[in-house]
């Protein structure tokens, strides 16, 4: 939001410079326009920063690395920070024994003689040299074995939110913006986080190293430093910049393209591509935004070479001030020649690690914004965890009847997030056990909507859910979920084998022997997925997902049956049932209405559906409308009734009795 309008009002701003494309995006012939999306929002941020701001905010993004680093392993934390710091002290060392090399070798006397008196120096020289080398090599070792350990944390902490959040969160499309964002660039960042705020430090201490020893020879000596780094990290900032804004100008040309490459990749779109001619049109419109993207990255190549180029004539102009300013001191004897060596030296080892410490604080910073929305996400969706389902809370001990009498619906009311009009509206039923009870009523009457809530996915804004005297929000959902099954209207094709999709990993595994569990072929036998599995290469072991090596598709009916086989397997006294035959053949939809009608094995039975000739077997009917409870009764009392339930089945009936003779009655 706050994106798009900066983008709009820095369009009519005239005189402001705009960050978007050097030259236009490429025309967009017949696509539609695209939203700012909010995945690149903290570009746009970074864009508009100053190094200054950079540099406040910093320290904070830096102390949230190592807070983060530190909870993935201590050791190797404290590994990586000490080395470095060892390796900077190791550094000036060095540069401090070689002023002693060099005065042994300036000084008066026979060549032999200078050579014999520097050896000592040099020895430790030598010594710190080596030793800072292996600190350096064991530092970038811990720095290392960092990154794949605070990877592991940031993605297993997002996913344990993610899956415990209450449904609702899912919901709300602020919510899902700040997920997208936190899941595609925030989580990644993590680790880059921490590898940066690393070579902040590492830059750090090379500077100090090198600034402290030119303190030490002589205080007129660490301007000069300064005068020769700035010019590099100048450049380097600047072409970073460079690249950054144009990665930027090209967010929109990149998700055209990703929107396009996926149109002409994607099994599911490759025979729409085919029957409607479409690939000329696919190929010319993404030609047209590869052929803008390579323009504009030629522009960049040649920019950040002229950017470099006049960095290192900048460096070479401040090269030639220092050393000018250098010979004026030996000139004046302010520095001996022996100091002005070592601070050759040390100007140029404190030269690159302030480039590389100005480039890692701008890359810091960037990461840190990503990282800083990671982190908000994850402390939003962790608040969004039904507190019930937390250990600490007194409902996490609360327990559900394994055997219930009744399930109570009491003036149940319920908005979706952002949502204008409630979708249940003060609705009150009862579910005694082994009963089938059937919802039925127009489309968007809110017949999913109370399933839902009676399974304990949402918690009603106002009234109660209980099994007996027990209401559903004073236990953990776990306690709700383990003791029913849903036949959901929208089921997932589970990327896994025909038994996993039909057992969810609760047993179903081969009997001793060989043979197959007898509740494994009783579910499928009464869904009609055994005669799905038969018709698999390698039966009920056959991977469902043709992304996989030797894997299978299904048809629509024939994933629906395996969906009703995973209601049936669960062990569940509560079976709930939204449209569980939509895609179903009349001899399977038959035979599973039949199973239901039986009580499906003693199980109570909450039926969701359109078709009504099969709800009229059921012990009550409730008819929704508008998220209320408009006619309750059985089936004869309803048609007794000549309400909208009469209607809506005579509607349905009629249809069948007008067909010619021959075709089956209702
Ligand atoms: N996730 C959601 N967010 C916002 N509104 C929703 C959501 N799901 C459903 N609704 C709205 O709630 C109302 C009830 O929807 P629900 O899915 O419960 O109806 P239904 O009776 O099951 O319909 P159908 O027969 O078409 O399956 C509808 O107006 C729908 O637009």
């Amino acid at each position: 939001m706050g994106t798009r309008r900066r983008f709009s009002r820095r369009a009519g701003s005239g005189g402001r410079r705009d960050r978007r494309p050097r030259g236009a995006r490429p025309e967009a012939a017949g696509l539609p326009e695209l939203t700012t999306h909010t995945w690149h929002a903290k570009d746009l941020e970074l864009a508009e920063t100053g190094l200054v701001t950079v540099a406040r905010r910093l320290p904070a993004v830096i102390a949230q690395a190592t807070r983060l680093a530190w909870r993935a392993s201590p050791a190797d934390t404290a590994a990586t920070i000490s080395l470095n710091l060892l390796a900077g002290v190791f550094t000036a060392f060095w540069l401090l024994a070689t002023t002693g090399v060099l005065t042994a070798l300036f000084s008066a006397g026979p060549t032999p003689d200078r050579v014999r008196d520097a050896l000592p120096s040099l020895a430790l020289v030598a010594g710190a040299v080596a030793l800072r080398a292996g600190l350096q090599a064991c530092a970038g070792w811990s720095q290392s074995r960092l990154n794949p350990q605070v990877q592991r944390l940031a993605e297993l902490r997002l996913y344990e939110a993610t899956t415990a959040v209450h449904l609702a969160a899912l919901d709300d499309s602020d919510f899902l913006d700040e997920l997208q964002r936190a899941q595609t660039r925030g989580m990644t960042s993590a680790p880059r986080v921490v590898q940066q705020a690393v070579d902040v430090l590492t830059g750090t201490v090379g500077m100090a190293a090198a600034a402290g020893t030119l303190g030490v020879l002589h205080p007129l000596l660490l301007p000069l430093l300064l005068l020769t780094a700035l010019p590099e990290g100048w450049a380097s900032v600047r072409s970073a910049r460079m690249q950054y804004l144009t990665m930027l100008s090209l967010v929109e040309v990149a998700r055209r393209k990703w929107i396009l490459s996926d149109l002409m990749v994607q099994r599911e779109h490759a025979a729409e591509v085919r029957s409607f001619t479409m690939r000329p049109f696919l190929l010319e419109q993404y030609d047209r935004q590869a052929a803008h993207q390579r323009g504009v990255e030629l522009d960049l190549a040649r920019r950040q070479t002229v950017a470099k180029v006049s960095g290192d004539v900048l460096k070479g102009i401040a090269t030639a001030a220092v050393y000018i300013a250098l010979g004026f001191m030996l000139w004046n004897g302010a520095v001996p020649l022996a100091v002005a060596g070592t601070a050759v030296l040390a100007i140029r080892s404190g030269q690159s690690s302030l480039v590389n410490l100005v480039f890692a604080v701008n890359q810091c910073y960037e990461e840190g914004l990503y990282f800083g929305d990671y982190l908000s996400f994850c402390e939003k969706a962790e608040r969004r965890i039904p507190r019930r389902a937390l250990p600490a809370a007194p409902e996490a001990h609360g327990r559900l009847p394994d055997d219930f009498g009744r399930i109570r619906v009491r003036d149940v009311m319920f908005t979706y997030p952002g949502a204008d009009a409630p979708s249940l509206n003060g609705i009150s039923l009862d579910l005694r056990r082994g009963e089938v009870v059937a919802l039925v009523g127009e489309n968007g009457s809110g017949k999913t909507t109370l399933a839902k809530i009676m399974a304990g996915l949402y918690d009603p804004d106002a009234g109660e859910v209980g099994w007996d005297d027990v209401p559903l929000t004073k236990v953990p959902p776990q306690e709700v979920w383990e003791r029913i099954a849903v036949i959901a209207q929208n089921y997932t094709h589970w990327p896994m084998t025909a038994r996993q999709n039909i057992t969810m990993g609760r047993g179903g595994e081969h009997v001793p022997g060989g043979a197959e569990s007898p509740a494994l072929l009783a579910a499928a036998r009464a869904s009609g997925a055994d005669e799905v599995v038969d018709g698999l290469a390698r039966g009920y072991d056959t991977l469902l997902d043709r992304r996989f090596k030797g894997g299978a598709e299904l048809s629509g009916g024939q994933w629906q049956r395996l969906a009703v086989a995973r209601g049936f397997f669960r062990d569940a006294p509560l079976l709930i049932c939204d449209e569980p035959t939509a895609a179903l053949d009349a001899r399977a939809e038959h035979q599973l209405f039949e199973r239901i009608r039986t009580h499906a094995d003693g199980r109570t039975v909450l039926l969701i559906t359109h078709r009504l000739a099969s709800v009229r077997y059921a012990d009550r009917i409730y008819v929704l409308e508008h998220g209320k409870v408009i006619e309750e009764g059985d089936h004869a009392a309803l048609m007794a009734r000549g309400g909208v339930y009469a209607d809506l089945y005579s509607l349905q009936a009629a249809a069948y009795a007008a067909a010619p003779a021959g075709e089956p009655d209702v």
